[in-house]
């Protein structure tokens, strides 16, 4: 299977070392708009093939493309100061039109997957621009948001985070919702499961992991400049879960025709994800609380989705 990646900074290269890693793909292509760095992070990764195995690691223009299964977009320019978020946005909606273009010219039957923030509003723009079925065109959404809330609820219960099923839903960003209701460990409702274990879900307990989840990208930008390892993980999770036609079910982002009576929003929510890309969207039985912030997530979304059309006429 053939793989791109355009876009090789922190989360590109990291991407392509964890999707190299899981050796579903005999081939990774690295596009950047500075070939020099796509040149370098292939090279690097090259590096690791003799630790890791055949991976054909290049970097190479958008004709290289040419039969790719997958292409990952992690392309993206910062903001500049002055600039407003929506500013910020119409610059990034300009390279994805450029990006997709080039994409869909040689790979039109590539299944998209998008991580550039905001990323719930960049893969609206990435759904109106292609024009592809929603299935094929997946957001990370709150993969690592989930990813997230799970490690938090496993070091405090002392299991593995593969135990724990938790979902985050709505914006990868502030106005997500963590849906604590229908959490599980080994198959046991949550509260349960830590009353047993003796550490029981307080109000204290529940907003520090609140807080952690949501300010996490924070804490890790304060630290390094940016975040790569957990979403380059997350893309290859959803990589592999694609090539081994694997029907798992991955908190991502899609157009989904109606959430609390929003309608046509890109969100997370829990999706079943096989090799034709997103084949099912479940809605989980949640709170009257949890579904009202959802709603308020989904709102929000459109609402900045569609100012952004009025913007740059996306
Ligand atoms: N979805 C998620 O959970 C996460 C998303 N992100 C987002 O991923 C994006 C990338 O982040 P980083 O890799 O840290 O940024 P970065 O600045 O290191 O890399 C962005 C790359 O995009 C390239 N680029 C810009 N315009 C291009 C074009 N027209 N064609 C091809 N390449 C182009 C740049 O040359 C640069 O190498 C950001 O929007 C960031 O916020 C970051 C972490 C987690
Ligand atoms: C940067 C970002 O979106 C994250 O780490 O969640």
């Amino acid at each position: 299977m053939k793989l791109g990646i355009i876009g090789t900074g922190m989360v590109g290269s990291a991407a392509a070392y964890a999707i190299a890693c899981t050796g579903v793909v005999s081939s990774l292509v690295l596009i950047d708009h500075n070939p020099e760095l796509a040149s370098a992070q292939a090279a690097d990764i090259a590096d690791a093939l003799p630790f890791i195995g055949a991976v054909s690691v290049q970097a190479g223009d958008y004709a290289d493309l040419d039969g790719a299964s997958i292409v990952v977009i992690a392309a993206g320019v910062a903001q500049k100061s002055g600039e407003s978020r929506l500013q910020l946005l119409g610059r990034n909606a300009d390279i994805f039109a450029d990006v997709i273009a080039k994409v869909l010219a040689v790979a039109p039957d590539a299944i998209l997957l998008v991580a550039t923030n905001p990323v719930d509003i960049m893969t609206a723009v990435t759904t109106r621009l292609s024009g592809l079925d929603p299935a094929r065109v997946i957001g990370t959404g709150t993969i690592l948001d989930t990813a997230r809330f799970r490690k938090n609820l496993s070091r405090h219960l002392g299991v593995s985070p593969q135990s724990v099923h938790a979902h985050v839903l709505g914006e990868h960003g502030d106005s997500e919702v963590l849906i604590w209701s229908s959490a599980e460990c080994g198959a046991m409702q949550l509260e349960s499961f830590a009353r047993q274990r003796g550490c029981p879900l307080t109000d204290v307990l529940r907003a520090q992991v609140e807080a952690s989840v949501r300010q996490a990208a924070q804490v890790i930008i304060a630290g390094k400049g940016a975040t790569w390892f957990g979403i380059g993980a997350g893309l290859a999770r959803i990589v592999r879960v694609i090539a081994l036609n694997q029907h798992e079910v991955l908190t991502v982002s899609s157009m989904t025709d109606d959430v609390a009576g929003v309608q046509d929003v890109c969100l997370s929510l829990p999706r079943i994800i096989g090799a034709g890309g997103i084949e099912d969207t479940l809605m989980p039985a949640m709170t009257e609380t949890e579904m009202q912030a959802l709603g308020a997530s989904a709102r929000m979304l459109k609402e900045t989705t569609d100012a952004l059309g009025e913007v740059g006429g996306v």
